[in-house]
């Protein structure tokens, strides 16, 4: 049988590493530290065929070697920003290995606390991580995505969901009163270098705020506001994407305990649930 192949990837997922930077001005336990911590996943594009045609390894930089690769740039990096070290493994692997075309890095900080003023002790911070995705071709500038996950918020009034489509299939009554919960993912994408980490905190500041600001008609318009609040936040960020499953808190029924609910109490569901999602850009 003929075949070719069409697309090859291949490199090291899920690599967890942390960091511990030091000032080194005195004893390890006189000293404040910062901790920092992530997980990488790296693919190489290139000259790689015929490890899957010929069994043929010779170019074949193993994963593990991936592997060893990230460890030994997290010595050499500071880790201040995903972003910039995603940036930094693209060019080493670029620089070093003529045979790779394209390298791609995605990052998930798993964000922690100091614990009550601590210089060496955290706790776990909350659910939301930051995220990052550094691609690069040969001879191309790198493409920086920043983002986020796992980002949880509701609002308790100020939502409604209001005069959608009428037909048969429909059972849903209007609301102009409801819980709107969701866990929040973004991702934004970088037209020109930023300082990544004080963007990111611009973004996400004036997202969060744009959610507490206004009566959402439906998650379609918050999306779209916080999207536009993100993009006046940040103008190195040329579009972002924000999607958000709606977490229904349906409204518990207490007719048949005499009681009446006045918006207090909620069935609240995993599945099925809502998901919206829209890509926002910058106006050229
Ligand atoms: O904000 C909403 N958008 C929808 O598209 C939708 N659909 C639905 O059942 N509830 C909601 N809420």
């Amino acid at each position: 049988m003929a075949s070719h192949v069409t697309h090859n990837a291949y490199g090291k997922h899920g690599v967890r590493i942390s960091k511990v930077r030091r000032p080194r001005t005195a004893p390890p336990n006189k000293e404040r530290h910062e901790f920092v911590e992530v997980t990488a996943d790296v693919e190489l594009q290139g000259d790689f065929e015929a490890a899957f045609t010929q069994g043929d390894n010779r170019q074949v930089v193993a994963t593990d070697t991936c592997k060893n690769t990230l460890y030994v740039l997290a010595k050499d990096h500071p880790l201040d920003s995903i972003e910039s070290f995603g940036i930094a493994v693209c060019a080493h692997f670029l620089g070093r290995y003529d045979h790779v075309a394209q390298v791609e890095v995605r990052l998930v900080e798993q964000l922690w606390d100091r614990l009550g003023g601590s210089d060496h002790c955290f706790t776990a911070a909350q659910k939301m991580r930051p995220t990052a995705v550094v691609t690069q071709h040969r001879g191309a500038d790198p493409m920086v995505v920043g983002g986020l996950d796992r980002l949880t918020i509701a609002k308790t009034t100020e939502s409604g969901f209001e005069d959608f489509h009428r037909d048969e299939f429909r059972t849903l009554a209007d609301t102009s009163d409801r819980v709107l919960a969701t866990e929040m993912t973004a991702s934004w994408k970088y037209a020109a270098a930023a300082g990544f980490g004080s963007a990111r905190a611009a973004i996400v500041k004036a997202m969060l705020k744009r959610f507490t600001d206004h009566y959402s008609r439906s998650v379609q318009e918050t999306i779209n506001l916080m999207a536009e609040a993100a993009l006046d936040a940040c103008p190195a960020v040329a579009e972002i994407t924000i999607t958000m499953p709606n977490k229904h808190h349906i409204l518990a029924n207490m007719a048949p305990f005499d009681r009446e609910n006045e918006n207090e109490v909620f069935v609240v569901t995993d599945e099925p649930f809502g998901y919206i999602t829209a890509t926002i850009a910058r106006d050229k």
